[in-house]
């Protein structure tokens, strides 16, 4: 018998990656999670569903205790659900090892917060080059990257400011360049107009929508605000752990 084998019928052979389908960007399957405080038992998300298949803007919406912070910090894997499973470009949180998930959120996902929550110590400047510091990068490719960052998001005439010399709107930019500095593909926010008067909010929210669509960031949003509704791509609406909308 020869060495030589028969070509493989067409039917066999590996697809091209262009045919292959893609994951969702975000896929939240059957998530149930509940805590437990001494012998009571609190349900915090029921059967939650909802995938993300484009860099859109995602509201994240309900009335305090509905669940959007336990859901936040299931997309961080922050924590891992009771049953369901939550998927980030086709990868299983739950099966990323404690040791890699440091790596795993530099890599893949900007935080934003209410409290913009900069170091005070550190310029504008420097927080958001601090947020490259695990890439491998030279200090002036850093320096260069976060200038530019920062420039995008209207901040690079204070560059050498500290977060207590930085208005509240000036202060959530320097916190979208940090988080957007890393390019990942998911950003979570949590409450992020929750500190500005309402025309900075505006500008914020207007500030989100131009990197959405310039960077292809998708943005999860967990709000009260209806402006932040009106702006999403699309709603989900907890309530009692449950979606309702
Ligand atoms: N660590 C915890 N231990 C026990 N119960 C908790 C814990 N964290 C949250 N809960 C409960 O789980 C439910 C959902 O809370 P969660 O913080 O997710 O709501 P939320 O929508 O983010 O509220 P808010 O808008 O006030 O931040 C609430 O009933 C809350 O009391």
């Amino acid at each position: 018998m020869g060495h030589l084998q028969p070509p493989p019928s067409p039917q066999s052979q590996p697809l091209a990656p262009a045919s292959r389908p893609q994951p969702p960007i975000l896929a939240v399957e059957s998530v149930t999670k509940h805590y437990r405080r001494g012998s009571e038992r609190i349900v915090a998300l029921t059967d939650l569903s909802f995938s993300i298949d484009a860099p859109e803007v995602v509201a994240i919406a309900g009335p305090s205790g509905s669940g959007k912070s336990t859901l936040l910090n299931l997309l961080a894997r922050f924590d891992v659900p009771d049953s369901g499973e939550v998927r980030l470009d086709g990868q299983d949180l739950a099966s990323i090892s404690p040791a890699a998930l440091d790596e795993f959120r530099n890599r893949k996902l900007g935080f934003v917060f209410q409290q913009f929550n900069l170091l005070p110590v550190l310029s504008a400047l420097e927080n958001v080059e601090l947020a490259l510091a695990p890439q491998a990068l030279s200090r002036a490719q850093r320096r260069e990257r976060a200038i530019a960052m920062l420039e995008r998001v209207g901040m690079g005439y204070r560059l050498a400011h500290k977060p207590g010399e930085l208005s509240g709107g000036q202060q959530q930019r320097v916190a979208i360049a940090r988080a957007l500095v890393g390019r990942p593909r998911f950003v979570i926010a949590d409450e992020p107009t929750g500190n500005l008067d309402s025309k900075t909010a505006a500008e914020i929210l207007q500030l989100i929508s131009e990197l959405n669509q310039t960077m292809q960031t998708t943005f999860v949003i967990a709000t009260h605000d209806p402006r932040v509704m009106q702006l999403a791509n699309s709603v989900i609406e907890l309530a009692d752990g449950q979606r309702i909308g």
